[in-house]
């Protein structure tokens, strides 16, 4: 997969080099330039066959990404972009290379099927929040925050199971933004969205 030709920004980066070594035993850098949100470098990933063959799928992948942009993978079906996200996520583990990510991260799937599971939408989009040991009333507030941004307040009673898809995919988005991550990594974001909601 040609990176640079995937990735599209209305200014080209200028990226420092790598300040912390790898450790041997992860693919996962600590601590980095407060600039950078992501920094992969000579990214590989290979899944073995059922008879044995290892196959490539992401071969000498790298990429910078810095704090407070909004980037687009573009490329062919195939070519490695949601295989890449995943390993940006930490749902799969890349056979080499390092990587490092400013935390928290989310990630939202491009099924809200595979996240949106909690049986109300305030359910749901609380259910992240439970890891940050936060009042009854401030999971309330960015509860209702996160809700009021993707545009979903009043579904908030609401089974998840009588949303529409995009609506799911909003309140799989307002699960990410209650949890004020740094990085929001987005699969097909616009697969269930109409045209008026991928705008917003
Ligand atoms: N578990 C797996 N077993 C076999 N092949 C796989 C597996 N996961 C991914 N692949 C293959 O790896 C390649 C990259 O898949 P990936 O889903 O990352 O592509 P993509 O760029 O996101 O595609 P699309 O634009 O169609 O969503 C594809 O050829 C896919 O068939």
């Amino acid at each position: 997969m040609d990176l640079p030709a995937l990735f599209r920004a209305a200014v080209p980066p200028n990226i420092p080099p790598l300040l912390s070594a790898p450790s041997p035993r992860s693919n996962y850098i600590i601590e980095k330039d407060n600039n950078i949100a992501i920094e992969g470098r000579n990214l590989n990933f290979s899944i073995k066959t059922r008879k044995g063959d290892l196959v490539p799928i992401l071969k000498d992948c790298s990429l910078s990404i810095p704090s407070g942009q909004l980037w687009m993978l573009l490329g062919p079906n195939g070519c490695g972009k949601s295989t890449l996200l995943k390993i940006l996520a930490g749902l799969l583990n890349p056979t080499s290379g390092t990587l490092y990510l400013k935390r928290p991260k989310s990630f939202v799937f491009q099924n809200p099927d595979h996240q949106v599971v909690m049986p109300t939408v305030e359910a749901d989009v609380s259910f992240g929040l439970g890891k940050l040991n936060l009042t009854e009333d401030e999971v309330k507030c960015k509860v209702s925050k996160a809700l009021d941004a993707v545009g979903m307040s009043a579904y908030m009673q609401r089974p998840v199971q009588t949303l529409s898809g995009g609506q799911k995919q909003r309140v799989a988005i307002a699960g990410a933004l209650a949890e004020a991550c740094k990085v929001l990594l987005l699969d097909e974001l616009t697969t269930f969205l109409d045209e008026t909601d991928q705008v917003y």
